[in-house]
């Protein structure tokens, strides 16, 4: 059976773990653009003012490459490729600037920003990937441009900016770690049902709607199947919240172990559950949600002193013959399952033939 962070998490968990959003690290790649495009626009008139006119055209040429990047930006597909290639561009000009002859000293503070940017635009991964070398490289020009390697002086400088350096890739290493652990936490509670642990129902439906697209396109069919515990308010009347609470446990368990690693299973709301099977023909259907049904009323629990035994009701809609829609195909199952529960509970309808399985063992709750 299929969890919910298999079936809809993926699209949300993958870009998690490139950092920011796909949203969000386009906006700051364009922000990126801009910044970098008018701190170059200052740069050239400086450079121009000194004299290096060639140096100050050049500058202006490459801002307004990147103004230009920071329009194409917002409808781009290729967002990574962007990225790598303006951080390798960049990561490479904060060397160059490092290994001009008259650098200043200040230019070597750019190293301390490449771990930032890489982790925010990349991920964890990538981003300790593509800062580590730079950093590297980085730490290695600031000892040679320190000159009389081996004197204390030197080696203090360095052993500043390397710990300096070192902390800031750690600081950054672990923020991320924690960030995406923090995000898995939450799309995954957004996604499940807490009692259960089972996909809840706005999971449920979108991985039926998922599973229609995908079916249309394969020509394959799959049944969806509601199941409602009967009489299940008698439970908590009963013997109490705590004991309701035990039984839809137990049969989320149940709907686990006994569906194949294809099918879905979700809670759509207090005791009522979703399945899709897929891949089966409405005579399998009926079967298998039969034995289901069989299996769920031979269940004991037990609850101190109490034994709890429950039944529960089916109805099934076939894709395409009982709906091609989401919303069809529920009002489908929905219309058997209520056949049922009229025709005296613990029994299997089908959505539109009236076809039943009655019951083989006797109609109980508590
Ligand atoms: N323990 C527990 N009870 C819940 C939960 N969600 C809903 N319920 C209870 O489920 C019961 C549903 O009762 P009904 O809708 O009357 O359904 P039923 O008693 O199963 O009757 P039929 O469906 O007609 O067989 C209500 O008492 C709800 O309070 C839950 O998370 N835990």
């Amino acid at each position: 059976m299929q969890t919910p962070q298999s079936m809809d998490l993926g699209a949300a968990l993958d870009q998690s773990c490139s950092g920011l959003r796909d949203s969000h690290r386009r906006s700051l790649m364009r922000l990126l653009f801009m910044v970098t495009g008018a701190a170059l626009l200052v740069f050239a008139c400086l450079q121009i003012l000194n004299g290096f006119g060639w140096v100050g055209l050049g500058e202006i040429g490459a801002s307004t490459l990147l103004f230009l990047g920071a329009w194409r930006l917002r409808t781009t597909p290729h967002l990574q490729l962007w990225i790598y290639t303006y951080l390798l561009a960049l990561f490479s000009f904060f060397l160059a600037i490092m290994l001009l002859p008259d650098a200043s000293v200040t230019a070597f503070v750019w190293i301390l920003m490449i771990p930032v940017l890489a982790y925010l635009l990349l991920g964890r991964r990538a981003g300790l990937l593509l800062s580590l070398p730079f950093m590297l490289a980085g730490a290695g020009i600031y000892w040679h441009y320190l000159g009389e390697a081996g004197s204390p002086a030197v080696l203090i400088d360095l052993l500043n900016l390397v710990l300096c350096a070192a902390l800031t890739l750690t600081f950054v290493h672990v923020y991320e770690m924690r960030r995406e652990e923090a995000e898995r936490r939450l799309v995954d509670m957004a996604q499940t049902d807490a009692l259960t642990g089972l996909a809840n129902r706005s999971t449920f439906q979108a991985t039926l709607h998922r599973t229609i697209a995908e079916n249309d396109r394969s020509g394959a069919v799959f049944a969806l199947v509601i199941m409602d515990i009967d009489h299940f308010k008698i439970i908590n009347d009963n013997l109490g919240h705590d004991a309701g609470d035990l039984v839809l446990r137990s049969i989320g368990q149940q709907l686990r172990e006994r569906l194949r690693s294809t099918d879905f299973v979700g809670r759509l709301g207090g005791e009522e559950f979703g399945l899709i099977l897929r891949d089966v023909t409405p005579a399998t259907a009926f079967e298998l949600v039969d034995q289901l049904r069989q299996s769920i009323a031979r269940r004991e629990l037990d609850y101190g002193e109490a034994r709890i035994r429950v039944t529960a009701s089916f109805g099934i809609a076939h894709w395409p013959e009982h709906g091609r829609d989401a919303e069809t195909l529920f009002c489908m199952a929905d219309q058997g399952l209520y056949r049922g529960k009229r025709a005296g509970r613990n029994c299997v309808f089908g959505a539109d033939t009236g076809k039943s399985i009655r019951p083989l063992l006797p109609d109980r709750a508590v």
